[in-house]
């Protein structure tokens, strides 16, 4: 508990081994992915997501949100949601009992502790081989409008993480490993202390690139502020309490602003 709490205040993103995902549900969701992006475009387009929608063929949105299946892809994807959400919930409790927030800490987290009304979405990123990668952009640095963000990457490296004083980081590709990184939302409940990592996805030069990442966020209308335990005199609010669906409005709009624009400036007379 104290590594992940170490590596939640230092770079917010750890890989996690031993994670209890089967490695063939891994194998499996990859090839999935990997057959429904090789389909001709003619047929990816009859699942084109429409312009308001929010599930389909489609480039990669910043800040997703996607409260279906992105595809109705049959077994695996829902197996892999299954699971995950069982790992988020494992990795959220590990993640806030290194700050010493229990179950009571959290009415949202419901009784048994278990989030039951929270909201995720599987998102697969396609990275075709770009024999020019320093002139395309795979997905543009951004930070997750979530609690946390659990994704795979085949064994293609491309995830970058920035962390100041360090600059871009590669995450490299560890199999049968996951990512684990803060969203923003995490960033909030925590009080920053726990820093929604800055992250990209490169293209590679000779390799297709697939990752699945795992948003998981909490229920859309619960008003996600600052624990209470986080905060005193000497530590005051940073942020204003926001909702989830609030939030990705906000990010929609503001993008790369919008964590600032909730937080509470009272304390920042200079800034
Ligand atoms: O493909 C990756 O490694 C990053 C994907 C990502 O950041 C996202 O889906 O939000
Ligand atoms: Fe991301």
């Amino acid at each position: 508990m104290e590594l992940v709490g170490h590596a939640c205040r230092t770079w917010g993103v750890f890989q996690v081994m031993n994670h209890g995902i089967n490695t063939s549900v891994l194998n499996r969701v990859e090839s999935a992915g990997k057959s429904l992006f090789s389909l001709p475009i003619q047929q990816k387009l009859k699942a084109a997501r429409s312009p308001e929608g929010v599930s389909g063929y489609g480039v990669a949105r910043i800040s997703p949100f996607f409260p279906k299946l992105m595809w109705s892809e049959g077994d695996v994807i829902e197996e892999y949601e299954k699971e995950m959400k069982i790992l988020a919930r494992r990795l959220m409790w590990l993640m806030l009992g290194s700050l010493d927030i229990s179950k009571e800490d959290v009415k949202w987290a419901g009784p048994k502790g278990d989030f039951k009304g929270a909201n995720a979405a599987v998102q697969l990123n396609s990275y075709p081989a770009c024999p020019e990668p320093d002139r395309a952009m795979g997905l543009a640095a951004h930070t997750d409008s979530t609690l946390l963000t659990i994704l795979y990457q085949n064994n293609t490296s491309g995830l970058e993480v920035h962390r100041d004083g360090y600059g871009w980081v590669t995450v490299p590709p560890i199999p049968d490993t996951l990512v684990v990184n803060i969203g923003d939302l995490l960033h909030i409940l925590s009080n920053g202390l726990y820093p929604s990592v800055l992250h990209r996805a490169m293209v590679n030069r000779t390799r297709h690139r697939l990752s699945v990442a795992y948003l998981y966020g909490p229920p859309p209308n619960v008003q996600i502020s600052p624990l209470s335990k986080l905060v005193d005199l000497t530590h005051p609010p940073l942020y204003r309490p926001v909702t989830w669906t609030e939030y990705l409005g906000t990010k929609a709009k503001y993008f790369d602003k919008a964590l600032s624009s909730v937080r509470l400036c009272a304390f920042n007379r200079f800034g």
